[in-house]
């Protein structure tokens, strides 16, 4: 595992990608060239390497960097909500936009693409279909937005996919119709098919209604470790007001949204001095929230959710659009670059780089393109 400095501060990487092809991701799009390789059934979970961890000293300013950079500010947020933005923003937004724009203007391009397709819609849950709070327990969906993602899963496949733990998004989002993946896909549950997905290490589980299920987890291995670094951060950082150690089952978030800014060196040092302790853990930043996770080849797991979904049958007619605000989703948005396959969506009120395709600017947003992809289909099938 390397340790690279970006321009976001310091990540831990796992190994390189491999080059994606649109066989590797099991679904392919008469849009782009045909690939002529074969897919591969093999399960992808890579075994973590022995080699030390090497975590960069928090005191570098490239870790506050990234804390600070990882999510706008209230007095920034506020700014951004009133209709008095500064032109000077405005116009910054509006050149961000030329290279991403908006899904909603850009709403028939992407149609077209998905004409005689099947779209399957990847949906995140925090800055995405709920606005980001500063309390993660009240991170609290509205039932107008479940309403829109109840009957856009009416006609397209649907999956939240969430940092958080399974349980915790379904308590948030309860729709049994869908498809969810919690801690960043380590942790899925779907339906069984004729044609099983016992290619992807799944195993059969009964859902809590009692409904026979497949349960997708490559991380299982990590459930004890995870436990233990859980506790070990809450102890940790117990007298940091402020700050709070959720638990996600297959990662652990440390937040510090709420930690005075002078004590998130203390946050990062606390983080860092446990990460030694366990070198197939890796760190990444989400939105004023340092995630531990374990290693793991990240585009296999991309990948392997993808094709748990929408399955590896008649695939070459799916079209996949992926809508996301985090650091973290932008592993999913650079596999379907990469692989020239569907459309990461950004949710963004502010410019930053990505690998998205597409923008929206906030959840309202966000709403609405759901809302358009139901009067679409509907009109399109009449
Ligand atoms: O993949 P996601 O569903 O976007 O989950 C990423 C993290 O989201 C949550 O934290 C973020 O939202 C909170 C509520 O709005 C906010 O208080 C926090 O600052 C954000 O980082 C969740 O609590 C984390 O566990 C997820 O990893």
């Amino acid at each position: 595992m390397d340790m690279k400095s970006n321009h976001n501060g310091p990540v831990l990487t796992d190994p390189p990608p491999m080059t994606l092809t649109k066989s590797r991701l099991g679904i392919h799009s008469s849009l782009y060239p045909p690939p002529g390789v074969v897919f591969s059934h093999t399960l992808f979970l890579s075994i973590p390497r022995k080699k030390p961890l090497i975590v960069n000293d928090v005191r570098s300013s490239s870790w506050l960097d990234a804390m600070k950079s990882s999510s706008p500010t209230h007095r920034k947020k506020a700014k951004e909500s009133s209709t008095e933005l500064a032109s000077t923003d405005t116009d910054f937004y509006h050149s961000w936009m030329l290279k991403y724009p908006s899904a909603l203007t850009s709403f028939e391009q992407i149609t077209n693409y998905g004409k005689g397709k099947r779209i399957a819609l990847f949906l995140d849950y925090d800055g995405t279909l709920s606005p980001i709070v500063d309390n993660p327990d009240n991170a609290i969906m509205s039932d107008t937005m479940r309403a829109a993602v109840r009957n856009v899963a009416k006609y397209f496949p649907t999956a939240i996919i969430s940092g958080r733990s399974r349980d915790k998004v379904y308590d948030f989002v309860g729709l049994t119709e869908l498809y969810y993946a919690g801690s960043h896909g380590m942790d899925i549950l779907g339906p069984v098919r004729p044609m099983s997905n016992d290619h992807l290490n799944c195993i059969r589980s009964t859902d809590k209604q009692g409904k026979e299920v497949n349960l997708f987890q490559p991380a299982s291995k990590f459930l004890p470790m995870i436990e233990e670094v859980f506790r070990s951060l809450v102890e940790s950082t117990k007298d940091i007001k402020g700050a709070n150690v959720e638990n996600n089952k297959f990662c652990v978030s440390v937040h510090y949204r709420n930690v005075d800014e002078k004590y998130w060196t203390t946050i990062a040092q606390c983080v860092q001095k446990t990460l030694k302790d366990y070198p197939h853990l890796r760190l990444t930043h989400g939105r004023k929230v340092l995630e531990v996770r374990p290693v793991l080849d990240w585009d296999k797991v991309i990948e392997q959710q993808m094709n748990f979904y929408v399955g590896l049958s008649n695939c070459d007619d799916v079209l996949p659009i992926y809508v996301g605000d985090d650091r973290t989703d932008e592993d999913a948005f650079k596999v379907l670059r990469e692989g020239s396959r569907g459309y990461g969506i950004l949710v963004s009120s502010i410019p930053k780089e990505s690998n998205a395709f597409y923008s929206l600017r906030d959840t309202s947003e966000v709403l609405e393109f759901l809302k358009s992809l139901v009067g679409w289909k509907k009109s399109s099938s009449l």
